[in-house]
């Protein structure tokens, strides 16, 4: 079967910085991938290149089988290649409910000029929509913050809201820059479970950035590790574990140390 992306030689430089560079691998679709490796590896300017959030210097990104790379970032999310990061988009005056009501939009007839003017197409929309926020709100088990501002939300349930927002916009493919920062053990295992179940119930394919070095090996199908902005291994959490250049890599990082 086809793979769902093709990463092709994806090279970044920013002048004179090399962030990535000739780094290719497929993912497989409804895998779970996950790219490791020490702080400033390159890892999140691989997820900003595979969602078109920056140019590529050379090489492209294939999804079913057609470059997506350098398109417009809007384009590539419409066609479902959706990437939630630290800074996505939360209306700190809105409540959880709200906010993922208006994530829906992405993927909506009406504009969203038109849901902010309540024009009919939109209302038809809202009501749709709000279902659908509490169906998410339920597939992440966080009713307990439904109707909380987001505001009042701790980084851990931010990151979880960044999360139900991804999803409001119907992914094939969902990045997650780093998924379970700010969450303690509890919930970071909760929302493991739930990417779990997005893939076994949903279909949906995730690729994730993540230093919680137990949640990733727990979560993850395949892991790519990157160093210095190179590929250095690919392979089972068991195989990566176990590799001396991923070792060699993680020693004497900032980072925690491969194992568990
Ligand atoms: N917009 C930019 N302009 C210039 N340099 C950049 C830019 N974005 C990233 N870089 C540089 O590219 C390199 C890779 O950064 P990147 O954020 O991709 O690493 P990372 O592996 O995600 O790091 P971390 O784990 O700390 O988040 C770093 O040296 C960083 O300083």
């Amino acid at each position: 079967m086809m793979p769902i992306l093709q990463i092709k030689n994806l090279t970044k430089r920013y002048g004179g910085l090399t962030a990535n560079n000739d780094i290719s691998f497929d993912v497989a679709e409804g895998e779970i991938l996950s790219v490791i490796g020490p702080n400033g590896a390159g890892k999140s300017t691989l997820f900003k290149q595979i969602a078109s959030f920056v140019s590529v210097t050379s090489g492209e990104v294939l999804f079913r089988g057609k470059t997506i790379s350098n398109l417009a970032p809007h384009v590539v999310a419409r066609m479902g290649v959706v990437r939630t990061f630290q800074e996505t988009t939360i209306f700190k005056s809105m409540t959880v409910r709200e906010n993922i009501i208006v994530a829906h939009h992405l993927r909506s007839k009406a504009s969203l000029l038109g849901f902010f003017l309540g024009s009919k197409l939109a209302r038809a929309d809202e009501a749709a929509f709000g279902k659908s926020a509490d169906d998410i709100v339920d597939f992440l088990g966080l009713e307990a913050i439904r109707n909380e501002l987001a505001s009042n939300l701790p980084q851990g349930h931010l990151r979880a809201l960044g999360m139900a927002i991804g999803l409001a916009t119907g992914p094939t493919v969902l990045l997650l820059d780093e998924p379970f920062a700010g969450m303690n053990h509890d919930e970071t295992m909760k929302m493991v479970a739930s990417v779990r179940r997005l893939r076994d119930e949903r279909g949906v394919t995730v690729m994730l950035v993540e230093h919680d070095m137990p949640a990733v090996m727990k979560i993850s199908d395949r892991i790519v590790v990157i160093n210095f902005g190179e590929k250095i291994a690919e392979g089972t959490p068991a195989e990566i574990q176990a590799n001396p250049r991923v070792i060699e890599a993680y020693l004497g990082s900032e980072d925690a140390a491969i194992g568990m």
